[in-house]
């Protein structure tokens, strides 16, 4: 189906967020996306769209775009021409990065950056969503809730056990976890993450697919990655990028079957 299309197909008068009326149902929509730079054409008519709690692990080889497409998505690279919808009202080709993040687009990127010299349990603390201080007296009751949902997400990235030691001393598996943790925090509709499994030993990586799988139950995810045995463990549809655009899209069996993807990607 092509996306302009699924964009008639997921069409609804349903009100969106603010009363706004929705273009779409889809949670993110990006059609004919086009970014050239220096003359050279990084996107090339670009459509993808992802449904509300939708996971999708995008594929490509080197250059195919995968990087720019997440640039775009999250306004650090203004397309030159084509659509990006974002809940259906919000147009991410203009709004600007810290407007996106606001929206509940949280990234993360291929390395981890956490607060080394702070505790596992207070990286979190950091991360969450909210103002903090602005009313003294509810001091009490805010310590109580954040430390539930601090408990929240350290159970979701398996690092309970951990809370109370120093980032620095986490392997570099636990500290990719810890990151994704503060996405959490942070409360997003849609996780972008990067190639969350380079470097990570198998034992890992298998459990990175665990929790990106539970984390899917209550959020939208795009996962890059290279790594098919992990794209496989996601369990979720499977776009491959080439040379700017949507080359195939679908099933993990039905991409990796696909002549095409053989030749540009799979079979290298
Ligand atoms: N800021 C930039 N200036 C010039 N060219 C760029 C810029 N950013 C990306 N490109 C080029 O655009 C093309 C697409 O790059 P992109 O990083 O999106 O690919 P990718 O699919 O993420 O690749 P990889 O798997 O290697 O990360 C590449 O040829 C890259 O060199």
């Amino acid at each position: 189906m092509s996306a302009a299309l699924a964009l008639a197909e997921a069409s609804s008068t349903s009100p969106g967020p603010a009363g706004a009326k929705r273009l779409t149902n889809a949670l993110l929509y990006l059609d004919d996306v086009r970014v050239t730079f220096d003359g050279y054409r990084a996107l090339r008519g670009l459509s993808l769209t992802l449904g509300r709690g939708e996971m999708r692990a995008i594929i490509g080889p080197n250059g195919a775009g995968k990087t720019t497409m997440m640039d775009v998505i999250t306004g650090k690279t203004r397309p030159d021409t084509g659509t990006a919808v974002f809940d259906g009202v919000h147009d991410l080709t203009t709004l600007d990065e810290a407007t996106i993040a606001d929206l509940g687009i949280g990234r993360k990127f291929q390395k981890p950056t956490v607060f080394e010299s702070h505790t596992v349990a207070d990286n979190i603390l950091l991360a969450l969503k909210g103002p903090r201080r602005a009313f003294p007296s509810l001091f009490g009751w805010r310590n109580r809730v954040e430390a539930e949902r601090i408990d929240d997400i350290l159970r979701i990235v398996g690092l309970v056990p951990h809370r109370a030691r120093p980032a620095a001393d986490l392997s570099h598996g636990q500290k990719q976890w810890l990151e994704i943790g503060m996405l959490l925090a942070q409360d997003p509709k849609l996780l972008l993450v990067d190639e969350p499994v380079a470097g990570m030993t198998d034992a890992e990586t298998e459990e990175t697919a665990k929790l990106l799988r539970e984390i899917a139950k209550d959020h939208a995810v795009v996962v890059i990655e290279h790594d098919m045995h992990f794209v496989r463990a996601l369990e979720c549809r499977v776009t491959c990028l080439h040379e700017g655009a949507a080359l195939a899209e679908g099933s993990i069996d039905a991409v990796s079957a696909d002549p095409r993807v053989v030749e540009v990607y799979l079979g290298r």
